[in-house]
């Protein structure tokens, strides 16, 4: 099929690279042209693991793959169907900001007007439930002076990957959810899917828009009270002189609670569970309900950066009289997991605030995200390895559970004074370091 994916992001550009390796033939439209220049030149504009592989063999110079990017909507006539993967940020009350989707609507609306075929616009972004019949589908209605339904249809089509293995996610889902509140939308959906479902065997969830919508939110609310309450539990465990991971590995066992998502630590980050969580909380106070466990679910996560800072403080008055002020810290890890370069809301963010504000200078490291960082911290140095950043420190915090990580040995004899906490259960405790883990 011709599909064409509007918003060349972290989603937008590995569903574009993932249907072109399913067979179909794709067009990324972005408004930013050195994403387009980067695709169309056969590279990736992303750190994701497999994605630049995808897009040398089915984008390049010659123009020939399956695989095209532009700047130019105009691109999307000769396709079937569209892909809205565009961002839904939050704005200062937590509540969802539709104005760059509802912009990217507006251009795809006036484009659909000069097409005279059947068009199927599906929205992968996350959006709170009702904005795809109530906010968008007006939008396209208006711009395309067509009727929803007999023009063109809509469908709603939540996105699951994980950024640092979103190929992977994409192409090995562990279910597709395809909401449509029209039959032909609902065919045309099924139609681009077949290939993935059929070489999966992934269920397949057909429902309506509003509870697709809603089945988006309910995932990652359920997964950001997971890690919040394994941290909840994690403190506790702490106070009581528990490893966590312990009661973490058996509680696991139960097929009911599952091994997954129980790494306590210094918290989740990244581009959706927090403004996924702030977003619908902020829908539901919106009808009058009072969402009593997600809002405590964003509290624990927003205490374990402090708690993390505390404990080095701890130690560090132990070792120096000054305490954090004029300490060299190391920051071990930027990205808000492993696998990317992606900062948005890295727990890295409010650890490296708080080491400044008590009076320390940070010099942090991270394989791949030092060059994104300065967009989200001021006043860091960053190091060219982990070896580096330790070298002199008078203490280290982990923030990112990069593999690397854990190979780390000798290079603590290098800091002036060996103190390591640990926010991700990822060094080695050992004979020459003080080291203390934020929930064992
Ligand atoms: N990042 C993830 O892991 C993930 C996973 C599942 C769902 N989502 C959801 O997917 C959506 C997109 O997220 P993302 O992380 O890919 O965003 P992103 O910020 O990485 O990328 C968005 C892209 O859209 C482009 N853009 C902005 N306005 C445009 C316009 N009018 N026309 C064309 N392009 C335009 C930007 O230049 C950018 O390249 C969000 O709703 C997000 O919540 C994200
Ligand atoms: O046991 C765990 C698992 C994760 N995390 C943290 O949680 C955050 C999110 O991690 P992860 O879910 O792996 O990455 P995301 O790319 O943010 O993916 C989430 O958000 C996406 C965007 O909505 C969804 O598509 C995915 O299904 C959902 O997992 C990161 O800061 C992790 O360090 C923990 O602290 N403990």
């Amino acid at each position: 099929m011709d599909l064409s994916i509007v918003g060349s992001g972290y989603v937008g550009t590995t569903v574009a690279a993932c249907f072109a390796d399913l067979g179909h033939d794709v067009v990324n439209i972005d408004i930013d042209e050195s994403v387009v220049e980067t695709i169309n030149a056969g590279e990736a504009p992303i750190h994701e693991e497999g994605l630049s592989e995808l897009i040398a063999e089915h984008a390049g110079p010659d123009g020939t793959g399956r695989l095209q990017a532009t700047t130019d909507y105009a691109a999307v006539r000769d396709t079937e169907v569209t892909f809205l993967c565009l961002p839904t940020p939050q704005k200062d009350d937590g509540s969802i900001d539709l104005s760059i989707t509802e912009a990217g609507a507006s251009q795809l609306g006036k484009t659909l007007a000069d097409k005279a075929d059947w068009h199927t616009v599906v929205v992968k972004s996350t959006v709170v439930p009702g904005s795809t019949a109530d906010a968008i589908t007006p939008i396209l209605e208006r711009e395309s002076d067509k009727r929803v339904g007999e023009g063109f249809g809509v469908g709603m089509n939540p996105e699951f990957l994980r950024e640092g293995t979103a190929v992977h996610d994409f192409l090995n889902p562990d279910k597709v959810v395809l909401g449509a509140d029209d039959d032909r939308a609902l065919g045309d959906m099924r139609d681009v899917f077949a290939p993935l479902v059929e070489g999966t065997d992934a269920p397949v969830v057909e429902t309506d828009t509003r509870t697709a919508e809603m089945i988006k939110y309910a995932n990652n609310g359920f997964l950001a009270a997971k890690i919040s309450l394994i941290n909840d539990i994690g403190n506790i465990c702490k106070e009581f002189g528990v490893d966590a991971y312990e009661v973490a590995d058996a509680i696991g066992l139960d097929d009911r609670i599952s091994e997954q998502f129980l790494q306590s630590g210094v918290g989740w980050g990244g581009s959706c569970f927090p403004k996924d969580v702030a977003a619908i909380v902020a829908a539901a106070e919106d009808t009058g309900y009072d969402p009593a466990v997600l809002n405590a679910v964003v509290e624990v996560n927003d205490r374990q950066p402090e708690r993390l800072v505390e404990l080095l403080a701890g130690h560090l008055v132990e070792r120096r009289e000054s305490g954090f002020d004029g300490a060299e810290i190391a920051v071990l890890g930027l990205a808000f997991k492993p696998g990317t370069d992606d900062m948005r809301n890295s727990r890295a963010i409010p650890v490296i605030d708080d080491l400044q504000e008590r009076g320390a200078t940070v010099t942090a490291y991270d394989p791949v995200a030092a060059d994104n960082a300065p967009n989200y911290v001021d006043d860091v140095t960053y190091a060219e390895s982990a070896a580096a950043a330790l070298d002199g420190a008078d203490g280290a915090v982990v923030v990112t559970d990069w593999d690397e990580f854990a190979a780390l040995d000798e290079e603590f004899d290098a800091m002036a004074t060996p103190i390591v906490v640990d926010g991700r259960r990822i060094v080695e405790r050992r004979d020459g370091i003080t080291y203390e883990g934020l929930t064992w």
